[in-house]
């Protein structure tokens, strides 16, 4: 029994015959598809407003080895609206597997970071420690065996109202988008042109994701917590 995966059977089907890729996982036989690793690539990136993740599961992504600019740090912390988010993540890290899960207040930018040896997980998440100092600006950082998985957003964000009024706020600014420039770039350049990385596994990225959202929902609230003391 094959499952269907968010595209329609047909297509799915359609892709079969057309000899796309069959991928045993968990013991299912899944159809991967192009429409499908199309949706689950746009999905992580795409400012998702209704639809939902696909459950495809699609090969290793290439990885996009050219530098990214780095913006420079904004004179004010500001969150970024919509259409900015677009601009300035969605466009902005396409095909690099940064990512916000957008239905989450504070919104976080996070990557997940894969790895072969610990030694590498150690450099790395030191790397990033760097940069957070020199930056003062301070992510989550994840270490797993294989995986390093940076989160981050600005705690003393400003949020502008409708009515130009500015309020303290926390969420994604270009503080955000200025320090993953900064850690995309020390990965390639340190890490993938020395070969220490791994390829990128989709599913299994996504689950660490969803267990540290659960510890950062826990710390968020506690901040708040001692915020409102
Ligand atoms: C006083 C100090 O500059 C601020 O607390 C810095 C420190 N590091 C920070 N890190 C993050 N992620 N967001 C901030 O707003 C922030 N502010």
């Amino acid at each position: 029994m094959l499952a269907r995966l968010s595209v329609s059977s047909r297509a799915a089907v359609r892709s079969a015959c057309a000899g796309r890729a069959v991928r045993l996982v968990n013991g299912q036989r899944l159809l991967v598809t192009a429409a499908a690793e199309t949706s689950e690539q746009e999905g992580r990136a795409t400012e998702a407003t209704d639809a939902l993740p696909t459950k495809a599961v699609s090969p290793p992504e290439r990885i996009i080895k050219e530098p990214i600019a780095v913006p420079a740090a904004p004179e004010e912390p500001i969150l970024l609206d919509r259409e900015q988010r677009r601009v300035h993540i969605v466009d902005y890290f396409k095909g690099r597997r940064w990512w916000v899960n957008w239905r989450k207040d504070p919104l976080v930018l996070s990557k997940s970071f894969p790895f072969e040896k610990y030694d590498d997980v150690i450099d790395f998440a030191n790397v990033v420690a760097g940069i957070a100092k020199a930056e003062n600006h301070h992510p989550v950082i994840l270490m797993e065996p294989k995986k390093v998985q940076v989160r981050m957003f600005t705690h003393q964000g400003i949020l502008v109202t409708p009515d130009a009024e500015k309020k303290p706020s926390r969420g994604v600014t270009m503080r955000d988008v200025r320090f993953a420039s900064l850690v995309e770039n020390a990965w390639l350049e340190q890490f993938v042109t020395t070969g220490r990385f791994r390829e990128p596994r989709a599913q299994a990225d996504r689950q660490s994701s969803q267990e540290i959202e659960k510890s950062q929902a826990r710390v968020a609230h506690a901040d708040s917590g001692s915020a409102s003391e």
